[in-house]
């Protein structure tokens, strides 16, 4: 898979080449490009904003600066747009961000992530772009951020750990919180008495179907309490 993330802060996303997204670098199982937005800026102060139409607060970023910059990086090995490419905006009016989102987009080929600032992209730019990529406007949650850096950071790494060969253990994210559509239980290990906590006596019983069952009671009975909101409504 091949990534690509365009901001203004390229720094911000150095921890992408730390522990195991830096592991699976190295392992050819993803590569990453980031590109300073910057670098389509042609005056000497590198603008990349300038004031709304319709007045209001803030700035909002130029399309005459973004527009040349996701030309050339969506663009193929011959010069033109990669019409395979998925243009990912982080944006907090996109569609919610899940694990289903992720597990989907862990099919792409490559995936490019716009990172705004400010009051964020001339809806132009996106406009443009959908007249030759597939864009996706998404959120990680309803909180105002000061720019999409650290959300793409939390959803690369959604993605890329269901990549095979990533964890360790491909068995690990198929018992991940969500990928069954419930919570995740609690987990325990040694000792087996803790500040005079017991690990539930279940989970030493060697009895794996009793094991199971408990997790998954446990995983129901969170869910219901934290996150009701995933469970099937009974109507
Ligand atoms: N929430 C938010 C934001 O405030 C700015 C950029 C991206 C996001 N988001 O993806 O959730």
């Amino acid at each position: 898979m091949r990534l690509d993330v365009v901001t203004i802060f390229p720094e911000y996303l150095e921890p992408l080449r730390v522990a195991l997204l830096g592991k699976a670098i190295d392992k050819g199982l993803i590569s990453v490009g980031v590109h300073n937005l910057r670098d389509w800026t042609h005056d000497v102060h590198k603008a990349v904003d300038d004031s709304p139409y319709g007045g209001g607060p803030g700035m909002v970023m130029k399309p005459t600066v973004w527009g040349p910059a996701l030309d050339d990086v969506l663009a193929g090995p011959d010069g033109e747009t990669d019409p395979e490419v998925l243009l990912v905006v982080p944006t907090p009016a996109g569609r919610r961000f899940d694990q289903a989102t992720a597990q989907r987009w862990s099919q792409e080929k490559r995936i490019v992530f716009a990172c705004g600032r400010y009051e964020g992209i001339d809806q132009r730019v996106f406009d443009d772009a959908a007249r030759r990529v597939r864009v996706e406007e998404v959120s990680i949650g309803d909180y105002v951020l000061i720019g999409g850096e650290v959300a793409v950071l939390v959803m690369v790494e959604a993605v890329v750990r269901l990549l095979p060969g990533v964890l360790g253990n491909q068995q690990s994210h198929q018992e991940d919180s969500f990928s069954d559509g419930l919570l995740e239980g609690p987990s325990y290990t040694r000792p087996a008495v803790w500040r005079d906590l017991e690990v539930p006596p279940v989970l030493m019983s060697g009895d794996h179907g009793k094991v199971a069952r408990w997790r998954h009671e446990q995983s129901l009975e969170r869910t219901r309490e934290r996150r009701p909101d995933l469970l099937p409504s009974d109507d």
